[in-house]
């Protein structure tokens, strides 16, 4: 704090220099007074002595004041250190007021920043408090909803899983009477049946007559000079075909006839794979329903039998196997959900021509003619049919049957070669054989689908037989075909006596083809040939004998087909 001067002191000395003044006059004025005085009393002073005197106090009142201004002048420069002292302590005072002030401001506005954050941070907590109230209330009463949706769920499940229990016998049901609809069906199309089809003319077939450098219009002429006179006269059904072809009298003359025929389904040279595969599904059905089934591929060398039944690489061009083999995949896993399981066995064999022995194509060993297997063909007591030491495959999909065959036929091209021979000189026989039981009606069937790639049915003086040696081969080779080809009709044409009333023999043993497929090829079995015609006019008369063959199977009724069903 500043030390205040003392006022009362400065007072005493102001008084003492202003009075001084009138001091210094009073004096003058006194010691005049004195020697009027003295004068009076004394008798009188002389004015000299008064001007000595007045002097004398001026001089006097001249120490005084001088005096006086150096006590002032202690005074006031002692006044002066003291209030610079004062003002220096002051200034110090004042600035650590100021830095202490500015701390104070600083800690306060901190402080009011924190309790700012503090106090928003207190707001959100509340506004989260209150959202999370809310959620938590949100969620509650979403979960007595649930609750409640469950309760109900379940009370629907419960009544579901009583309609589908109720669903399921009643499909089982259905499925037994479709079963029974389809093969009445089949039953009232007959046990066999005939398609015949009729391949398109190929580039091959123009190029054969070495006229592939003429112009387009002269290929045009050429091919339907080359194309054989055959209609389809019934756009309807699609049943009927008509061929006119020329042939010699026994005098020679040109005879030119027209030829009408009728199978089940006739198709034309634009057919599509799967248009005809439409009308063998069902057969492929049956087979998976227990039946035996039988499909062959009829028809003279490169008519189109290994097409119709392979076919080519592509979805499009798939023959009727593997579409076959996918339907009874597709269909054995659907029919899973009305208790059915199956198991699906394969084979895959070639009956050759010249000998008649029997290759193993699926089988793992090298083809060799030295070591060749000899397979034979058994039946027991029970109707089954057996080939000794043939490879009897597992089938699980129809990419493992795709693989499968496609070995095969690999392993069919190295037989071929090894016997100098050509794949239109043997029976190709790719066997698929389903067993399934049914869990839930303790119903089991068996059932065996056959699809049969014949040899080429060509007549000795097409076939290229020459004389002596590979000639004479060749002579018995299709001697041997023909053989078979009609020991094949023999035994169709013996069951439809049979079916009619007749006591006749089936010659199954007449040939190994008719005895291995001997199961499949009963009044209880349902076959189906497919006449494959070429469309050339220099096949005409092999595509007539064909069809004349393809129509006595057509006219043979086997009876009703029987399911090979079990009770347990
Ligand atoms: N419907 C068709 N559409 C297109 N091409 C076909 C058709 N039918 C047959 N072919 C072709 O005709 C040629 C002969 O057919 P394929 O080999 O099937 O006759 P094949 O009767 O089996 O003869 P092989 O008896 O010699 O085995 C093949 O090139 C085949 O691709």
């Amino acid at each position: 704090m500043l030390e205040k001067p003392s006022s009362g002191r400065r007072a005493t000395t102001h008084t003492t220099v202003t009075s001084g003044q009138n001091l210094e006059e009073q004096l003058v004025l006194g010691r005049v007074a004195t020697l009027g005085t003295s004068r009076d009393n004394t008798s009188r002073l002389t004015s000299v002595e008064a001007t000595r005197l007045l002097d004398a106090g001026k001089l006097e009142e001249l120490d005084r004041r001088t005096e006086l201004n150096n006590i002032a002048s202690d005074e006031i420069s002692n006044l002066k250190k003291q209030h610079e002292r004062l003002s220096r302590e002051a200034r110090e005072d004042l600035r650590a007021c100021r830095e202490e002030l500015e701390r104070e401001r600083e800690a306060m506005s901190t402080l009011k920043a924190t309790m700012s954050h503090q106090s928003d941070s207190d707001l959100t907590l509340a506004a989260e408090n209150t959202a999370l109230k809310a959620r938590d209330e949100a969620r509650q009463s979403q979960m007595d909803a649930d609750t409640q949706q469950i309760a109900e769920l379940t009370r629907k499940l419960q009544e579901e899983r009583q309609k589908n229990v109720a669903l399921n016998w009643e499909a089982m049901r259905n499925e037994a009477l479709r079963r029974k609809l389809h093969n009445t069906i089949q039953e009232l199309k007959g046990n066999i049946r005939v398609f015949c089809r009729v391949r398109p003319v190929l580039p091959s077939d123009l190029s054969e007559t070495s006229m592939m450098s003429t112009s387009t219009e002269d290929a045009k002429k050429l091919q339907e000079d080359m194309t054989a006179n055959m209609i389809f006269p019934d756009h309807c059904d699609h049943k009927e075909i008509v061929l006119r072809s020329s042939s010699k009298s026994a005098t020679g003359q040109e005879r030119i006839g027209s030829y009408a025929f009728s199978f089940d389904r006739v198709f034309e040279p634009g057919s599509t794979q799967a248009q005809v595969f439409e009308e063998i599904s069902l057969l492929a059905q049956s087979c998976i329903d227990g039946y035996n089934v039988c499909i062959f591929a009829y028809g003279q060398t490169g008519s189109g039998k290994s097409y119709t039944m392979e076919g080519g690489s592509t979805d499009t061009t798939k023959g009727m196997i593997p579409r076959a083999v996918e339907q009874v995949f597709r269909e054995t896993e659907r029919l899973k959900e009305k208790g059915w399981e199956y198991q699906i066995k394969g084979q895959f064999l070639e009956i050759a021509s010249y000998n008649e022995t029997i290759k193993d194509l699926f089988g793992k060993g090298e083809i060799d003619k030295k070591s060749e297997v000899k397979h034979e063909i058994k039946h027991d007591e029970t109707g089954s049919t057996r080939v000794t030491d043939i490879t009897v495959v597992d089938l699980h999909s129809p990419f493992q049957v795709k693989t499968l065959l496609a070995s095969g036929q690999d392993r069919r091209s190295v037989a071929t070669t090894l016997m100098n021979d050509c794949s239109s000189r043997s029976h190709s026989v790719f066997t698929l054989r389903l067993s399934g039981t049914n869990t839930s009606t303790g119903e089991s069937c068996k059932g065996c689908l056959n699809l049969v790639d014949l040899a080429g049915s060509e007549r000795i003086t097409t076939s290229g037989t020459g004389t002596g040696g590979r000639g004479n081969d060749r002579l018995k080779e299709t001697q041997n075909i023909n053989r078979s080809l009609s020991a094949l009709g023999d035994v169709i044409a013996a069951l439809g006596e049979r079916a009619n009333g007749g006591d006749q023999h089936i010659p199954y043993r007449n040939s190994k083809l008719t005895y291995l497929l001997q199961e499949s090829l009963t009044r209880d079995s349902k076959t189906l040939m497919i006449l494959n015609l070429s469309p050339l006019t220099r096949h005409s008369n092999e595509s007539l004998t064909a069809l004349r063959f393809a129509t006595k199977v057509n006219n043979t009724t086997l009876g009703t087909a029987k399911k090979r069903v079990r009770r347990s």
